[in-house]
């Protein structure tokens, strides 16, 4: 099984860099290969002798540029050097780079990059700093105009490497090359829109540097949690599968709850139950078949059934209903110290969550799955959770805040630990955004937690599998689709 892929911030890419350099390797080596990387996918993008121009900023991602650009016009491609500022200020290894060219320099203003049958972007990397402003703005800008393919040099320049915020512009990229690990950039929106496709070059940097500067952020992908999934053998029977036990609006608010529970039941759970508030009784039974139906009158009613031990995953907030009745469910639910997700009307139902909720959720295994907006009416009174503009860094401070686990919602969901673990989703699609679709993905997560997966794999495994299974359907998508295709998502996974 392959280890999970590492996502490195500029400054754990810098002291990689930095604890590569000092164990041996030259600065300039890296550099090398990082342009010769670079040429590489150059190459596979252009026709033998065309045009290429690289932008080549003042810093080492302009290095880059600049062996690439030696290495293509070697290979006889007819290349020109397009530098912002003068190449004789600049500095170290990149300073090195520029000296071993010797073919075309074009100044900005006469650059015809509409005439370029690929522009490589080596303006700006992991260094950028502030905004993009003055001569720097308007390169970016003449190369975004001319509309021609363009090739990223580790990320496209005017991109914030952590957060993936434009700072002031920001150049379209068809295709980036990156060196050693992605950066939070090439999966967080919006910087992942303006990457295309993010290939990896390995420039000599030793996975066990990569680890030793690691700050826990991961790809999530089975490779982060496959290990975790249960495997039913011979002698298992549903018994040991858990059961999983999901509340119910009112009567004319049923549906919710039948979304998550049929998506538990699929995932796995042995059993699922769902605690239906006595006058919508009669319209869950009328839907309901494998799931099975408990009367429940609020919170005394939920205190009851908890008694019974079996129930050991609970979801609480699809179409609860925001009022004192669900923040009553909600303290039930804590106390009692079973798995717990809870989403929508259990979130919104708290104007802030108070400091003996996070108590108890310091107890036993809980997720919160909030989108952006109950994110933030939850947090209001911290600004400090709210005001880091990074959305991994949000996500990890609400986490250990609270003591959940944080699943922050997006087309770049990201899902943190309160031990500082954190993972951004990456295989979302556009289709999951349907009524009833959060529903299904609180069935998945408790469905999973009932069977014993620890919560935040459960939350990143969740996560994954709702997402695949809507992306393997595509358009057309309705909730009441994805707890069906769980199976095949699953028998995938399993293989
Ligand atoms: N890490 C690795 O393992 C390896 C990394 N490599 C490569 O190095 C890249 C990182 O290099 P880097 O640190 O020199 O930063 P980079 O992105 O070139 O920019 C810094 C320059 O830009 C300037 N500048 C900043 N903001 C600005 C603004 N808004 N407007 C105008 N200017 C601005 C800044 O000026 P200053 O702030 O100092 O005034 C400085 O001159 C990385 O992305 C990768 O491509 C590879 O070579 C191989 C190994
Ligand atoms: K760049």
């Amino acid at each position: 099984m392959a280890p999970p892929e590492l996502i490195l911030t500029p400054h754990e890419m810098a002291r990689a860099d930095t604890a590569t350099i000092a164990s041996g390797t030259p600065g300039l080596d890296l550099m090398r290969r990082a342009g010769r990387a670079v040429a590489d996918a150059a190459r596979r993008m252009t026709a033998p002798g065309g045009r290429i121009l690289v932008a080549a900023g003042p810093g080492n991602n302009g290095g880059d540029g600049f062996v690439a650009a030696t290495a293509l016009a070697a290979d006889g491609f007819d290349v020109a050097v397009v530098p912002l500022g003068r190449i004789d200020r600049m500095r170290g290894d990149a300073a090195e780079a520029a000296s071993g060219w010797h073919g075309e320099v074009v100044p900005a203003e006469e650059a015809r990059f509409h005439e370029a049958d690929l522009v490589i972007d080596a303006l700006f990397g992991t260094g950028l700093a502030r905004d993009l402003d003055g001569a720097a703005r308007s390169l970016v800008e003449q190369i975004d105009a001319a509309g021609r393919p363009v090739l990223a040099v580790d990320l496209p320049s005017g991109l914030d490497g952590e957060t993936g915020d434009v700072r002031g512009v920001v150049i379209k990229a068809v295709r980036t090359v990156t060196f050693a690990a992605r950066k939070p950039c090439h999966l967080l929106m919006p910087g992942r829109a303006y990457c295309g496709p993010v290939e990896v070059a390995d420039i000599g940097i030793l996975p066990e540097t990569l680890s030793a500067v690691s700050g826990q952020l991961f790809v999530n992908s089975p490779d982060l949690w496959r290990a975790h999934l249960p495997k039913p053998d011979l002698a298992s029977h549903k018994y040991d599968r858990g059961h999983t036990l999901v509340a119910s609006g009112g009567a004319t608010r049923t549906g919710a709850a039948r979304l998550a529970a049929v998506a538990a039941l699929r995932i796995g759970s042995g059993l699922v139950t769902i605690a239906s508030p006595p006058e919508a009784l009669g319209v869950n039974a009328a839907h309901l078949t494998a799931v099975m139906l408990r009367g429940c009158d609020g919170p005394e009613g939920l205190y009851h059934i908890l008694k019974d031990p079996r129930f050991n995953a609970l979801v609480l907030g699809p179409a609860l209903g925001i009022h004192a009745n669900t923040r009553a469910m909600v303290a039930v639910a804590v106390q009692a110290q079973r798995s717990l997700v809870l989403d929508a009307d259990a979130l919104t139902s708290f104007e802030d969550l108070s400091s003996e909720l996070h108590q108890a959720f310091r107890q036993a295994p809980t997720v919160l799955t909030p989108h952006e907006g109950e994110f933030k009416r939850l947090f209001s009174g911290h600004p400090d959770l709210l005001d880091p503009p990074s959305k991994v860094e949000r996500t990890r401070r609400a986490a250990a805040y609270t003591g959940a686990v944080l699943l922050l919602k997006g087309s770049d969901t990201v899902i943190a630990a309160p031990d500082g673990r954190a993972a951004i989703n990456e295989n979302g699609t556009p289709y999951l955004g349907t009524a009833g679709s959060g529903d299904t993905l609180c069935g998945i997560i408790a469905g999973l937690m009932a069977q014993g997966l620890p919560a935040f794999e459960a939350a990143c495994a969740g996560t994954w599998i709702h997402a695949e299974a809507g992306a393997g359907f595509g358009p057309g998508l309705i909730s009441e689709d994805l707890a069906g295709l769980l199976p095949g998502v699953l028998r995938d996974l399993l293989r």
